[in-house]
């Protein structure tokens, strides 16, 4: 018995010291591995949203986004989670019925109140920009344009998210948000990639925004906007021209056409057998042609179609004035517009007409492209329409025009050729995302993409806790090791036992 206690005393392993070291070296590794591990556990993700409603000339369209609460500066993650298509025309039509523009907008803003969660709605910001079709009637009425304003403020406002305003974007600022759009959605900012151009065309415009190593800014100031994100400068061109979005397009064209005989237009840019009585009133009622109203016309008009692609081209060349430049280069109108550089992403009007006449693949010769364009414009009308019952009649009577058109605005307009054309991709959206100018409108306005690159953790969250335990287990080791002098007396004295 006094042996054992003896030995007991002996052994260091016993002593209190020993003792007291090595329970608070467990328990300070344990405390450590435990509060990496909760401070660094995934929290449930929560997310955040935004509103934009797109007030374009054709149409409105309401869009809301999507991203984890918690990353509001690391971007990348920004994510359209719903639209809702207002129904009815563009706000800029209700210029003589402004309440009726606040009503239109209901239905859509009731499905976001349903679709955002009811605890983040007074936190949800909710912008609505117009384009084309307000720039117009501001131009002819500012008034009417105010009161539509004044209607879809108020009918805005009855909503429980933070409204932060409705108001018309520059010709340049929808440039220049498509293009951060398709670059954001496709992670090239954050990467620093080459980045991708972007073709935009509407209603009532048309825009073109990229970036080109000739270009500067300072030839055509006015073409530039400059951008600092995530740690890379962007010297951007941008160019928006207004009433060359492909209805405006179409009544310049037809405005051109009934110069020659106010009483007929017999279109080749229309299919053989269209015949339709039209308004000389409705025709003119644009400030993109209004001051080319013959004198004296008749109050309606015969469109009838002949199907001509070759004619119609032509026919569509008359839009554009190829002869005043005092640049470098210009595109057309005499707007400055520096060497075309790398891919583009061409979406809204260029991807619906193209898709539906099946030309979405630029990897198709333009020669290919135009043959099938050709046959497409010859089809007889009655035809065209048993193709297509479910197509909305005044689209289907101006795809052979919109096809023509979106050709020549882009070959002869921008300058791209037989081989920079397979440059362009037809796009609809990027991961799941419509391309267009609102998300790159939100992203700005909430301060979503920073000017430097944000400062990641080196490590994962995982690899983080990987490490840490396996440094903790690796000292607690060394730590036993560190007492190996004391083992064979340990294991001697244990032997004799
Ligand atoms: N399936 C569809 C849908 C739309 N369109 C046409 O595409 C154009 C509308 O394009 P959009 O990008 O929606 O224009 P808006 O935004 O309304 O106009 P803007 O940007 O000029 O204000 C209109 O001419 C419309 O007739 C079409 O041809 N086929
Ligand atoms: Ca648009």
């Amino acid at each position: 018995m006094s042996a054992q206690r003896e030995m007991k005393e002996k052994n260091p392993w016993h002593t209190p010291v020993t003792i007291i070291i090595t329970v608070i070296g467990v328990i300070a590794i344990v405390a450590l591995v435990t509060v990496a591990v909760v401070q660094n556990r995934p929290l449930p993700q929560k997310y955040k949203y935004g509103i934009v409603l797109d007030a374009g000339s054709s149409h409105t369209a309401l869009y809301i986004y999507e991203w984890p609460a918690e990353k509001d500066n690391n971007t990348g993650r920004v994510e359209q989670k719903h639209s809702c298509k207002v129904d009815g025309p563009g706000i800029s039509s209700y210029a003589s019925a402004p309440l009726k523009a606040g009503q239109s907008l209901r239905e859509c803003m009731q499905k976001a109140e349903k679709w955002v969660p009811s605890k983040r709605h007074h936190e949800t910001p909710l912008y609505l920009g117009a384009t084309a079709g307000m720039r117009l009637l501001n131009m002819v009425d500012s008034v009417a344009s105010e009161d539509v304003f004044q209607a879809v403020k108020e009918a805005l406002q009855k909503f429980p998210f933070s409204y932060q305003g409705a108001r018309i974007l520059s010709g340049q600022e929808e440039g220049a948000f498509g293009w951060v759009t398709v670059n954001y959605l496709d992670e090239r900012l954050k990467q620093g990639l080459e980045t991708t151009g972007a073709l935009d065309l509407g209603g009532a415009s048309t825009q073109i925004s990229f970036v080109s190593d000739n270009y500067d800014g300072s030839e055509s100031p006015n073409n530039s906007v400059n951008f600092r994100l995530y740690g890379n400068d962007y010297n951007l061109y941008t160019h928006s021209f207004l009433c060359y979005g492909k209805d405006q397009a179409h009544r310049l064209k037809l405005a051109h056409q009934t110069q020659s005989g106010p009483n007929a237009v017999a279109d080749p840019c229309s299919h053989p057998g269209y015949n339709a009585t039209k308004k000389y009133s409705v025709l003119y009622d644009s400030p993109c042609v209004s001051d080319r109203k013959p004198q004296g016309a008749p109050a309606t008009f015969h469109h009838t179609g002949t199907g001509n692609l070759q004619q119609c081209q032509e026919v569509v060349r008359n839009v554009f004035n190829f002869t005043d430049c005092k640049y470098s280069h210009c595109s057309f109108n005499g707007v400055f517009q520096p060497i075309l550089q790398g891919g583009f992403g061409a979406f809204s009007a260029y991807y619906f007409v193209m898709d539906f006449l099946n030309l979405t693949d630029t990897t198709v010769p333009l020669e290919a492209v135009k043959e099938q364009l050709k046959a497409y414009c010859a089809t007889p009308w009655d035809q065209i329409v048993q193709q297509h019952p479910k197509a909305k009649l005044k689209y289907l009577a101006e795809y052979c025009f919109s096809g023509t058109y979106i050709l020549s605005l882009l070959t002869e307009g921008y300058n791209f050729t037989s081989v920079t054309y397979s440059d362009i991709k037809f796009i609809e959206k990027i991961k799941g995302s419509d391309a267009g100018w609102t998300l790159g409108y939100m992203l700005n306005l909430t301060n979503m993409i920073p000017a430097e690159a944000p400062d990641f953790p080196p490590l994962p969250h995982a690899g983080y806790v990987s490490i840490v335990t396996i440094i903790a287990v690796l000292i607690f080791i060394l730590f036993l090791f560190s007492l190996r002098p004391l083992w064979p007396r340990c294991s001697k004295q244990q032997q004799i036992v």
